[in-house]
Parts: structure tokens; sequence; C-alpha cells
């Protein structure tokens, strides 16, 4: 959905190839003497940055070369890291990883605010460990040893019954109010919503599954795994260049979403900062709106390219609206075609779900592909992981998705089958844990 960082190129994967013949040639070695590990993280540091790599990625792979006495860097990918502590939670405005995993869980009977405040501290200190690339205290699982934080973010997020089992029902937001029902809707219950959300995206999918597998013993007897959902994008270093990620009905997807550099991406994603009120404590957070969108792939593929590019408004190839120009043109909604008919149709998606026909309404999508086998009929069960990413849902979401499900030439094509609403907070300073100022403020 969003665009490919493209940090990987050919030159990584030269590097990739080098530290695995590297790794063949020297014998295993026990890989979690941290002592050693930090030394030689210490030592390698100058080598990797060199190769404008951040510094955050480095522990993990100072680590593996540590571990195997050779000092071949990790590729681009597996070094890259983002910063877990901040003014906003990572996972937001980041470009979506090459696997994610959503999560929500509820809190058991008899976890109060107090319980939800201690699993909140060691989820984002576990967090803040796993994306600098250090191995948590006490984690002997190996999972991801060996591997680079691979771009890791976990985003923590509440649901609407959070605050009533906590006793927080007055700091609820209005914009927590459940969302509206739609006629395309075939929503499932019970993977659905939920107290807590997490959000996990990482380039490499063991550094994700790392991540979930921690997590998910953290809860321990305070929250039970209500729902999880897998994930995927395309993976960095794919494509010949950085490239905007296309979805499974092969469409590029994510081209007209606000871009960070834009004057009012601030004010259309987060919450103010200087938000006042019950809500305060969402300033610098977001409101992540979860979708699992089925596509009925078999009807779909039925269509012609032509028929298929009408219903959306863009070429296939290469993603440029029907109204001319390439990708990045901006869409000419008004364009009519030499016979009189509307370049952009009508019902095409880009028409419905634009801005200008939405009174501004606007969200940033930033989705995972998922497949989950095949169903009775033989059908794919695939589709979108749609997240929208919006600083209030009655201004981004709602207003879309109502329009798009009166209108939409492309619903036909889709079935809604979960849905979520959840209050992400702002992001935390290091020693607090994520959602510190709800808790006990
Ligand atoms: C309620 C919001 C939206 C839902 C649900 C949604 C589902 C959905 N969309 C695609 C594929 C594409 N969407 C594109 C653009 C686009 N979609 C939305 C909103 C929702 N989409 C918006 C706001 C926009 C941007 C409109 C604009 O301003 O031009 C595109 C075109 C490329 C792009 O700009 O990203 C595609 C392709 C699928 C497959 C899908 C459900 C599975
Ligand atoms: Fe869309």
């Amino acid at each position: 959905m969003t665009e490919t960082s493209g940090k990987a190129n050919k030159t990584d994967k030269n590097k990739t190839s080098k530290v695995k013949k590297a790794n063949k040639a020297k014998p295993e070695q026990p890989a979690h003497d941290s002592a050693l590990t930090r030394r030689r993280l210490l030592g390698t540091a100058g080598a990797v940055g060199a190769g404008g790599l951040l510094v955050g990625g480095l522990a993990g792979a100072a680590g593996a070369a540590a571990a195997r006495d050779d000092k071949a860097p990790l590729s681009g990918v597996g070094t890259a890291a983002l910063p877990f502590h901040g003014t906003h939670q990572a996972g937001i405005a980041d470009p979506a990883q090459a696997h994610g995993h959503l999560l929500a869980f509820d809190l058991a009977p008899g976890a109060d605010r107090k319980a939800a405040a201690a699993l909140l501290r060691r989820w984002s200190a576990t967090a803040a460990e796993l994306t600098a690339g250090r191995t948590p205290k006490g984690d002997d699982t190996g999972i991801a040893l060996d591997a680079g934080p691979s771009s890791l973010t976990v985003t923590f997020g509440f649901g609407r019954t959070f605050f009533d089992r906590t006793g927080l029902t007055a700091k609820r937001p209005f914009a927590l109010e459940p969302l509206p029902s739609f006629t395309q809707d075939a929503l499932d219950a019970k993977r659905s919503d939920g107290d807590l959300w997490v959000q996990i995206g990482a380039d490499d999918a063991f550094v994700a599954f790392h991540a979930l597998r921690l997590l998910q013993r953290q809860a321990g007897d305070s929250a039970r795994l209500r729902w999880q959902m897998n994930g995927f994008n395309r993976a960095p270093g794919a494509t010949e260049r950085p490239l905007t990620g296309r979805n499974l009905m092969g469409q590029i997807d994510g081209t007209n979403n606000p871009k960070p550099s834009d004057a009012n991406f601030d004010e259309r994603i987060f919450v103010p900062k200087d938000r006042e009120g019950a809500d305060a404590w969402m300033a610098g957070g977001s409101y992540a709106v979860v979708r699992r969108i089925r596509m009925l792939l078999d009807t779909w593929d039925h269509l012609s390219p032509e028929r298929q590019e009408k219903v959306i408004g863009r070429r296939k190839s290469d993603g440029a609206p029907l109204s001319g120009g390439t990708e990045t043109t901006p869409v000419d909604l008004d364009k009519v075609n030499p016979d009189g008919s509307l370049a952009i149709a009508g019902d095409a998606h880009i028409r419905v779900a634009a801005p200008e026909s939405n009174r501004g309404a606007a969200m940033l999508r930033r989705a995972y592909s998922y497949h989950d086998g095949f169903r009775d009929d033989g059908a794919p069960d695939a589709g979108l992981l749609f997240i929208a990413w919006q600083a209030d849902p009655m201004r981004g979401f709602v207003p879309v998705q109502r329009k798009l499900d009166r209108g939409d030439g492309l619903s036909r094509f889709l079935k809604h089958e979960a849905s979520g609403l959840f209050a992400v907070p702002g992001g935390c300073a290091e020693g607090e844990y994520v959602g510190q100022r709800l808790l006990e403020g």
C-alpha cells in the first residue's frame, strides 16, 4: 500500500550473499554472550555505519558477527532500525514492512488498571529492546538470533471496551464511538474489536514472529489473545528501484496517500499535541481503523484488464490515472473522453474515495495483504488487512466508507469480514511506556 523503501538494491543483495557464504565457512558458536556482543558492537559500529546504516540497527548485526567471529555486515534490510521512542509511535508514518502481524487481546477477568499498566510497561520495554536489535533480558527463544532489527515496529492501541474494564470510562475519547454499520459488512464478531491492539511489522519474518511470540508470552495471566491476522507486502529490494506496492488484485495501491511532507499531514493523521480535556492523553496519537477485507478474486479475475482499470480509475500497469499522465500526475476528475464520457467513471474507486468527493476527509492507508489458504468453494481466502490512520475517524474513514458503501464500483468485489477501531496513543520517551499518560494520569 505504501511506497517500498527500496533500501536493498543490487549491492545489498551482494552483501547478503557474502554474509551467507561467510556463515557457512565458520562453525556455529554460542550466540548469547551478551558481553562479547556489546564489545563487538562498539568495534563494528564504524565499519557498518559507513554503509549508511542506522546505529540502532547494529546490535543484532554485531551480535551475529561476534558469534561467528567474522566481520561481514548484515545487508541493508537487516540493519535498518526505526526508533521505538518518540512523539508518535512507530508503525504509522513509516513504510509498511514486508511482514505484519495484527493482534487483539482482551484483559483477563479480574485484570484491572494496575495490571494493564504493568502489561503495557512490560510490552513497551520489550518492544524498545527488539526494535533496537537487542535481545530482551531473559529471552532464550533464539528465534531471531543472527538477524538485525529489520525495520521492526511495534504499535499499541486501546479498544473501546478497555476503558470500562479498567475504570477509565471518563477518559474514553468520543472518537472511539462504535463505527456505523455499512450495507456491505459481513463482520465476524470473534475477529473484530478487542481491549488491546498490537501491530507488528518487520522486513524479516523471523524478526516479526519473535516480537509476536515474546509479547504473547508476556501477556501472561493479564490478557488473552482475541484474534490474530498475518499479512505481507512486497519485500524491500524485490524491484529494481523503489516503487509503490501492489495489492492482490494486481493494482498499484498507495499512490494518493497523504505524505509526511504534506503541509497538513500531521493535522490529518495525528491528534494535536496541545489536546486538552478528557482525552488529553491522546496528544500525538492517532486512530486506527482495521478492516479485514476479503477480495472476491475469482470474480475479479473474470473482468478484462480494461474493465478492471475502469473500476479503479487508474491503469494497472503503472498506476497512472485514466485522466492521463503518470502515476503521480494529479487526478483530473472533470476530464471527459472524446465520446463525452467521464475519463474517470462516476463509480470509479478513486473518484468516490477522493478527499474532493468527501469534503476533504482523508486518511493514511497502511495495509498488509493476506492469504489464509482456500475456502471450501475453492476461492482464495485472501485480501487486504486495511489499516486507516487518522486524527479523527469521523473526518477520515467513516465518511469515505459511507460513500464507498453507496456508490463504489469496487465494492462488489469485496467483503468486509472483520473490523476494529483503536485509540493509538502518542509515543513515549525512554524509561516510559506507551499509554502511561492514560493509565497513570
Ligand atoms: C474507506 C476507505 C477505503 C477503503 C475501505 C478502501 C479499500 C480498498 N482500496 C483498494 C484499492 C485502491 N484504493 C485506491 C485509492 C484510495 N482508496 C481510498 C480509500 C479506501 N480504500 C482512498 C482515500 C484512496 C485515494 C483516492 C484518491 O485521493 O485518489 C487505489 C488507487 C491508488 C492509490 O491512490 O492508492 C487503489 C488501487 C482496495 C483493493 C481496497 C479493498 C480491498
Ligand atoms: Fe482504496
